[in-house]
């Protein structure tokens, strides 16, 4: 094991150099872009992992309270750190850093146990190699267990590089406490050289991990975005033509698909009357409405001006003549706009997918039964006959007040 040897002084300056510029990379990113809770922790965490072992170079120079327990201190407190930052920024419970935080006074009494009481290079390496195995172990379970949604991929690497690590430094433990007792940590053989050389692979793997997992997050947020309307945070056209193909394969094998057309009532009065803003004002309501009466299977989309088309895939033409009628109620009775008692109506066309009718067809008979409501007074719900009947239109709901 000992014919392979790594210089430490080298591989421990490549970790003060990574941390640090790793720390210092994600302080300015969290200082120039929108905040992210745990980011600047963590770069702090890198930070402590940095500066542990540069204190811990000044070994020989310098008093052995500094140069060992300080220094050991700091990386533990790093890693600590690592677990806190990790819990926050995947939404993970703060129980998890309880037992670690509970440990970091006892590791420190028994670095200075071991190094001013009963001196023993051993035992103070299978103190840290405990700590370590503990946090990092730890963490990755609190990162694979985070309730944020983030890229799974990104997550595995993060969580299984601190996995592999704790894995490693649970071997160094169990290593050093059957081997005899180290009388110069520098030739303490290729173990100890490699938990150098693993340590610059984690602080890699881990500062690579958080960079993806905070780009797919921005990448998630800008298709999001693209995909909203701006004014009522609706699903957009540009949504609707993504989602639709998807829809109608699932459509065709369940041989149901309803979809309900809906259209504020004399809008352009009110926006005549009380301005855009009101108007846009009364948008929002109606788009709230709509989406806290519909269920999270349904797909709302703002179809154009103040047309609002509600998709409700696996359902038949009575499950969405009931959802229509609850929306219309819902509207009728939603309340003052901007202190202002507006008459906000909508009116409502619903159809159901025939066999073999192209998705244009549909949303052409869900537009006519919606013409027709107008045509009946509006503040109403008309449906489209599931069979060939297309001239026939049904009332369902009678007019709570006709709009002039
Ligand atoms: N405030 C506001 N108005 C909008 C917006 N988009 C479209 N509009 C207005 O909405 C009105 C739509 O009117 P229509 O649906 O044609 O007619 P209506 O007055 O609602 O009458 P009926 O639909 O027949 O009941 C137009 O005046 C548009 O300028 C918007 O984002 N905000």
């Amino acid at each position: 094991m000992d014919s392979f040897t790594l210089d430490i002084r080298t591989l421990n300056f490549i970790i003060i150099l990574f941390s640090c510029i790793y720390s210092a990379g994600f302080l300015l990113y969290q200082r120039s872009q929108k905040k992210i809770s745990g980011l600047g922790l963590f770069a702090l965490s890198l930070l402590f992992i940095g500066i542990g072992p540069l204190v811990l170079s000044f070994r020989g120079t310098t008093s052995n309270w500094l140069s060992i327990i300080i220094a050991n201190a700091i990386i533990m407190l790093g890693f600590q750190l690592v677990l806190h930052s990790l819990c926050l920024f995947r939404k993970s419970s703060l129980k998890y850093t309880y037992f670690t935080y509970a440990c970091y006074p006892l590791s420190i009494s028994l670095f200075y146990y071991y190094s001013h009481i009963v001196p023993s290079i051993k035992a103070r390496v299978i103190v840290i190699s405990v700590f370590v195995a503990i946090s990092t172990i730890i963490t990755a379970i609190a990162t694979l267990n985070g309730k944020q949604k983030d890229l799974k991929i990104a997550v595995w690497m993060m969580s299984s590089s601190l996995f592999l690590y704790g894995t490693f430094m649970v071997f160094r433990a169990t290593w050093s406490a059957l081997s005899e007792e180290i009388h110069n940590f520098m030739y303490a053989g290729l173990l100890h050289q490699l938990t150098f050389l693993f340590s610059i692979l984690l602080v890699v793997a881990m500062s690579f991990s958080m960079l993806w997992m905070i780009n797919a997050r921005l990448v998630r947020s800008i298709r999001e975005v693209s995909r909203r309307d701006p004014l009522t945070q609706l699903y957009n056209r540009h949504a609707l033509e993504r989602v639709l193909p998807r829809i109608l394969v699932e459509s065709h094998k369940a041989m149901s698909l309803s979809i309900i057309m809906t259209d504020i009532d004399n809008f352009k009065s009110i926006n005549d009357k009380h301005g855009h803003l009101v108007g846009d004002k009364a948008l929002i309501r109606v788009a709230k409405v709509i989406n806290t009466v519909t269920r999270p299977c349904h797909f709302v989309f703002r179809f154009g001006g103040d047309e609002i088309l509600i998709i409700l895939p696996n359902s038949h033409l009575e499950e969405a003549n009931i959802l229509a009628e609850s929306l219309r109620k819902s509207i009728f009775t939603c309340g003052l706009v901007d202190n202002i008692e507006l008459p906000l109506t909508s009116s409502f066309g619903v159809a159901s997918l025939r066999d073999g009718e192209s998705w244009e067809s549909l949303v052409s008979r869900a537009d006519q039964a919606l013409y027709h409501a107008k045509e009946l007074g509006r503040n109403t719900v008309v449906t489209s006959p599931q069979h060939m009947e297309p001239r026939k239109i049904h009332q369902v709901a009678p007019c709570d007040k006709a709009i002039s």
